[in-house]
Formats: structure tokens, sequence, C-alpha cells
């Protein structure tokens, strides 16, 4: 295990409880001592050695050798990878359990491919608890070593709620990393609207117990019912001070911890994570429409900057505060579950959204990705786990064999009936918001996506006609044939005649 952070950790002392033997390397000497403490407590006797020396680690392990990374992105690991490469031998495997962005994942296949070196870019998810229990894993690359590999990652992953393992080929090259990559976007746009409920909740006057328990209602039955986020977001809402751990310093015990957190998102910022901005640039680079997904990720960006937004505060005289929701009885209890269904709708997008950055990657990379053993990594131990939309809105579409254009779920009857279902709730929910100035860009960005994808007569025919007039870039006209793939218009009309300072005329067209 190379790295040996909270998942690393968590990772080597799972794979020891399964009867692996584990070499760890680290530079912080601590931290492998830590797991190997840990390891000798849970009875592991033994299995677990540290190591500073890669040539040492190396021959510690039994061929062929699987290395697993558990990594930082980026530089740190193409370092690892040069320390390492003398010492392999062909046929050895890299495992990278990291966020590792694709493009690396496939730079270092490359790199990889003369020693004999096999690397498999292994997305995992789960957060650092799962790394223990057990992720869920999505490996792209090399599909023979992933098929050594199998036996053991189908033994540790996670399993769904029928006892499958949640890992599986995902695809070739750098796609198990592209599909954590977006995986980690669809989570932005569902962890955004969760927050945006939640906050216009506390504006209705509830308490972080009460809204948790809202939560854990949601989470029992219907379109939410088993789905990860919503589960901690009942779980935490709960959660004091001095609990289950020793208090953090400077709180009172007893505390809602929940109440103490600040409203600050900045891992983007601090380049802890890249998945978010990456899955963002996809999604643009690929012309694939993502509403949500954009919009989460600004408003997470917008969160970090808290010194400006104080600053703005002042400026605009205070700002923009969400008013008080006074909504009390049978008008509350509706309230809720049009918030229920409209913070569905969003995170519906968000998954929809995802798939599309996925399908169109695949297209542009000939990735030949298995869309089923997406199904199946999504079912268990990760954080998008949402046991409705897998059994409901996914399972049709990814487990027929789909090819990727028929991957959108736009297309889909059964995933429309529920947005169908659920957009009335959405509208009267994004209706208060705009009323009360509450704060809700992903719910607000999922109105307007639904509207505009679906939409045959969009505002944009003005867009167009602008876009013609200043720079002649032409236009389709309504009612002609063959206008519905994203080619350039075939008219254009000279709006106004380009003229010289003195009334020369410039350009001559031909209409
Ligand atoms: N945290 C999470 O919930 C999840 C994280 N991930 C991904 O998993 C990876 C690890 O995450 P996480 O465990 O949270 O991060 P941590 O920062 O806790 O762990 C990374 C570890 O790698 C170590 N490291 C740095 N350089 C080297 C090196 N040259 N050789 C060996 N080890 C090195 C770090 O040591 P030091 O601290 O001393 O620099 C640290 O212990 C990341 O890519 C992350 O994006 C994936 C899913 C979930
Ligand atoms: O990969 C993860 C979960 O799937 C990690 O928890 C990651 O730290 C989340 O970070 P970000 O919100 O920046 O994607």
């Amino acid at each position: 295990m190379i790295g040996c952070g909270s998942m690393g950790g968590g990772m080597a002392l799972l794979f020891a409880e399964d009867g692996v033997n584990v070499s760890l390397s680290d530079p912080a000497e601590e931290a492998m001592d830590g797991i190997i403490k840990n390891a000798e407590k849970a009875g592991y006797h033994g299995r677990v050695g540290k190591f500073t020396d890669y040539k040492e680690l190396c021959n510690s392990l039994s061929k062929p050798r699987l290395l697993v990374f558990s990594l930082p992105h980026g530089n740190v690991g193409d370092k690892v990878l040069e320390g390492l490469t003398p010492h392999l031998e062909r046929n050895d495997i890299i495992l990278d359990c990291g966020n590792e962005h694709f493009a690396n994942t496939e730079r270092r296949q490359e790199k990889c491919r003369e020693p004999g070196i096999r690397y498999i870019g292994c997305g995992v998810s789960g957060g650092y608890q799962a790394a223990r229990a057990g992720p869920s894993m999505c490996p792209g690359g090399d599909e023979s070593a992933l098929n050594e590999v199998l036996p053991l990652l189908e033994h540790v992953a996670a399993k769904d709620y029928e006892g499958k393992p949640c890992v599986g080929f995902i695809g070739k090259g750098g796609a198990g990393h592209y599909v954590k990559m977006v995986h980690n976007g669809i989570e932005h746009g569902m962890m955004s609207a969760i927050c945006e409920a939640w906050g216009i909740m506390r504006k209705m006057g509830m308490g972080y117990e009460e809204i948790g328990n809202v939560f854990a209602r949601w989470n029992e039955s219907g379109e939410f019912k088993g789905t990860f986020l919503i589960s901690i977001g009942a779980d935490l809402s709960h959660k004091r001070e001095g609990d289950s751990a020793p208090k953090t310093s400077g709180s009172k015990e007893h505390t809602l911890v929940v109440s103490e957190v600040l409203d600050k998102v900045v891992q983007d910022i601090t380049g802890e994570e890249g998945t978010g901005i990456w899955s963002n640039t996809e999604a643009i680079e690929l012309h694939v429409p993502a509403f949500t997904l954009n919009v989460a990720h600004a408003f997470r960006l917008a969160s970090a900057y808290r010194g400006e937004r104080l600053r703005a505060n002042k400026a605009s005289d205070n700002g923009f505060p969400p008013q008080e929701l006074k909504i009390e009885g049978k008008d509350k209890e509706a309230f809720i579950e049009d918030l229920r269904k409209a913070t569905y709708a969003a995170c519906l997008a968000s998954y929809i959204q995802g798939m599309n950055v996925i399908s169109r990657a695949d297209q542009a990379h000939e990735w030949g990705i298995n869309y089923g053993n997406i199904w199946k990594i999504w079912r268990g131990g990760c954080i998008i786990k949402a046991d409705y939309i897998s059994d409901e809105i996914l399972a049709p579409v990814l487990l027929s064999n789909p090819k990727p254009a028929d991957v959108n779920l736009l297309f889909s009857e059964r995933a429309m009936k529920d947005v169908r279902n659920s957009y009335p709730a959405l509208r009267r929910i994004v209706g208060k918001v705009v009323e009360t100035d509450q704060v809700a860009p992903a719910l607000t960005a999922s109105l307007e996506y639904f509207k505009v994808v679906t939409g045959t007569d969009l505002p944009t025919a003005f867009y167009e006609a602008e876009l013609d007039y200043f720079g002649s870039h032409m236009f389709d006209k309504k009612g002609e044939e063959g206008t519905e793939e994203p080619t350039e218009g075939r008219h254009h009309f000279e709006w106004r005649p380009a003229k010289s300072q003195k009334g020369e005329y410039g350009k001559v067209w031909k209409v």
C-alpha cells in the first residue's frame, strides 16, 4: 500500500483482514506505525509491515506483485512510479486507487507498456469508513490484469443489498478513473441540492434534529429510498460533541456538531481534490449541458471565499438574506413533500448529466465502457448510492447493454416519468425560493435544465439572430429539413451591412 492516509490506511487493514500480507510505504512513519498497531489490535498478527526503501518493499511482495496506490493526485504518483519502476518486473500490477485525472492514468499506462507493468486506474468510493469496511471500486485499463486481481477485489469490495460485490471492469485506458471522477460530479450535484433543502428547512424554523428526522423518513421509502447522502444527513444531524469521540476544541459538551460547522467548502481551491473541477471541465469540453453539476460547483466555489462574501455583503448593504418561511400545519407537511420531490428532481438531473458526460467521453475515447458494471459498482458502498434510482432509473437503461449514444436518460420514458412527476413540486419550490430569497442554486438550475433540454421553442432563436447580426455566424430556419444536428446554419442575413465611417460599403455578401 503506497500512501497510508485515511483511505490507504483503511484499505491496508481491509486487505489484512482478508488474509493478505500488506507492505506499507508512506513518508510518515508514524502513519505506518499506527496502521500496524491497529492491525495487531484487530488480530491480524504479523500481516502488515512497513518499508522506507522501494527495493525492500518490492522484494517483500510475491510475484506478480500488486502495488496499490492511495496517493494525492498529480506529480506524487509520477514520482512514486518513477521510483518503483526499476524494482518492478513484467506483469507486476499497479492498482491506482486514488482520485487521479484520467489523462495522467493513460499517460502512466503508456509509460508502463515498455517495462510490461500493468497499470489499472481504479477509483474507489465511500470515504474512509468504506475504505475500512469495503469500498465501491471502479477499475479500468488492462482487462487481463484486472481479471487477475478481481477475485481479491470482489472479496473486499462493498456488497450491494443482494450481497453482490460492487466492483467490475469498467473499460479500457483511463475509463475507471473517468467514471469515478464523474461519480464525484454527480455527488456534488446531489450534495448541493440536499444542503439547499436543509437550508430551506432551517429558514422554516426547523431544528437540526427535526430536519434529521425528515431526512431519515425520506431515506425509508419513495424516491430517496436507500440514498447514502440522505442517510448520513439524517445521522449527522443528531451528533453531539462528546457523544462518541472527544469533543472538538473550543466546543461545549453536548452541542450539536452540525450547528457549529461554517459554510465553506474549500477543497477545490486547496487542491486537495480535483474531481469536481475535472468533471465540470469535461462536461464543458465535451459540450454536455450539465446545468446542475456546473452550478453546484460554482456554488461551492463561492462558498469557499468567505472573506470576499463578507466584503460583498458590506458593499451591498447586507446582501440579500433569505427571509423566514412561516409555513405551519398541513401546509408545512405539503411544503416538505414538495421539497423532497424537488430535491429528488435535482439528484436525478445530476445522474442524467453525469451519465451523459460518461457516454460522450466513451464515444470520444472508445473505451468500450461496460454500463452494466457502472450500475453494479454504484449499487453499494459509494457516496452516490441510491437504491431507488439504481433499481428504477438506472437498471432499465444500463443493464440493456446499451450503445453509448443510447445511455441518455432523457430518452428513457421511465426516467422522464419521474421528472414529470416531480417537476410541479420543483417549480413550486423554486417559486418560493425566488419570492423569499432562499439559497438554492442547484434546485433552480435543475428546473431550468429540464425546461431547456426538453424544450422545442427556445429563446436561443434570438441569440442565434444576434450572433449572425454581429458575427455572420449563420443560422438555420424553422421548417427546414436536416436541422437536428449541431452543425453550422445555412443562412446569413445582412442585418446591417458593414460600412466605413465615410459610408463606404465593406464586404459584399452572397445571400
Ligand atoms: N478521503 C476520501 O474520502 C477519499 C479519497 N480518495 C482519494 O484517495 C487518495 C488518498 O486520499 P486520502 O487517504 O483521503 O488522502 P491522505 O492525504 O489522507 O493520504 C495520502 C497519503 O499519501 C501519502 N504520500 C504522499 N506522498 C507519498 C509518497 N511519495 N509515497 C507514499 N505515500 C505518499 C501522504 O503522506 P503525507 O501526508 O505525509 O504527505 C498521505 O499519508 C486521494 O487520491 C483521494 O482523492 C478517494 C475516495 C475517497
Ligand atoms: O472521492 C471522494 C468521494 O467519492 C472523496 O470523499 C473526496 O474527498 C470528495 O472530494 P470532492 O468533493 O472534492 O470530490
